[in-house]
């Protein structure tokens, strides 16, 4: 049975601190026999200083051109999210699929952006600077079975995972940089196992964790998951350093097997027929 890898990380402002963090847990995937490395989202940095422009085409940016290496040393698939140049001052937060041989194949741009005012609670403007994605492409294939990327915000939205599910994906995935306040409160877990069981779908959800920046303006909730199609928890990772040191900058990967198989078995035995006359079809 073939094994995906989950890799927990904690980017900064700094994009060579940041990709050393993904070739350890690329290095790591690959000696646990790993078919293929789910990074977070923003693996590339993630800035909370304005005045600071990092965004990079691929081509340019250290930290892309480092994963395609080491994706063709390890012969590795990684499936990562990163940022990209958009028109303006803006930029793509995107996720890319880099193949074994070290090309990117696959890119989906996220669809919704987090814009939230939480008392108490973080409050952030994503759109501010970041362009949203205008499509929902197609699941591909893979050697795990066919993906259906998503990203972190897009988790709270039931819809395309479940059009991604009636296309035929095995997988969904939502790489994220969840926040520790949604997370403590039990979204992330509530609303990945939801997604898993009502798509009965694999989820692969890689999280960034712990501080981002010295002022701790940004922090991550952590938790990496993998939910297998009956909604069960098969792989996790820790939350901000724990009482085991978790969440330290060494970065860590989980595994767990992925069978097709048993998607297809889920879906037989509850058959999930939409009631499209009554309401209306997804796609
Ligand atoms: O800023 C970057 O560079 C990377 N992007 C993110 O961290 C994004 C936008 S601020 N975070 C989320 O979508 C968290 C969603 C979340 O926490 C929830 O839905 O509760």
């Amino acid at each position: 049975m073939p094994l995906a890898a989950v890799g927990q990380i904690r980017s900064t402002a700094s994009l060579t601190h940041n990709l050393h963090q993904c070739q350890s847990l690329v290095k790591k995937a690959s000696e646990a026999g790993a078919s293929a490395l789910f990074l977070p989202e923003a693996s590339d940095y993630i800035n909370t200083n304005p005045s600071l422009k990092l965004c990079k085409s691929v081509e340019d940016s250290e930290f892309v051109q480092g994963l395609l290496s080491s994706a063709k040393q390890y012969k590795l698939p990684i499936h990562v999210g990163i940022h990209e140049p958009a028109s303006g001052d803006k930029s793509k937060n995107t996720l890319i699929w880099i193949n074994e041989e070290g090309h990117i194949t696959n890119r989906y741009q996220k669809l919704h952006l987090f814009d939230v005012d939480i008392k108490d609670g973080p409050s952030l403007r994503e759109s501010k600077s970041v362009e949203r994605g205008s499509e929902l492409p197609q699941p591909f294939d893979t050697a795990l079975g066919k993906i259906g990327p998503q990203i972190c915000f897009d988790m709270r939205f039931p819809e395309p995972g479940l059009a991604y599910a009636q296309r035929g994906a095995h997988i969904i995935t939502y790489p994220s940089a969840f926040t520790t306040a949604t997370g403590k409160a039990g979204h992330w877990h509530m609303l990945l196992r939801a997604r898993a069981i009502e798509t009965q779908s694999y989820v692969i959800a890689a999280a960034q964790v712990g501080k981002h920046d010295e002022e701790g303006k940004r922090h991550s909730y952590g938790h990496s998951m993998i939910v297998d199609p009956w909604g069960k928890v098969v792989a996790e990772l820790g939350g901000e350093v724990d009482e085991k040191g978790r969440g330290s900058d060494e970065g860590e990967i989980a595994v767990a097997e992925i069978d097709v198989e048993y998607v297809e078995k889920i879906r037989r035995e509850i058959p999930l027929a939409r009631r499209t006359d009554v309401y209306a079809a997804l796609d």
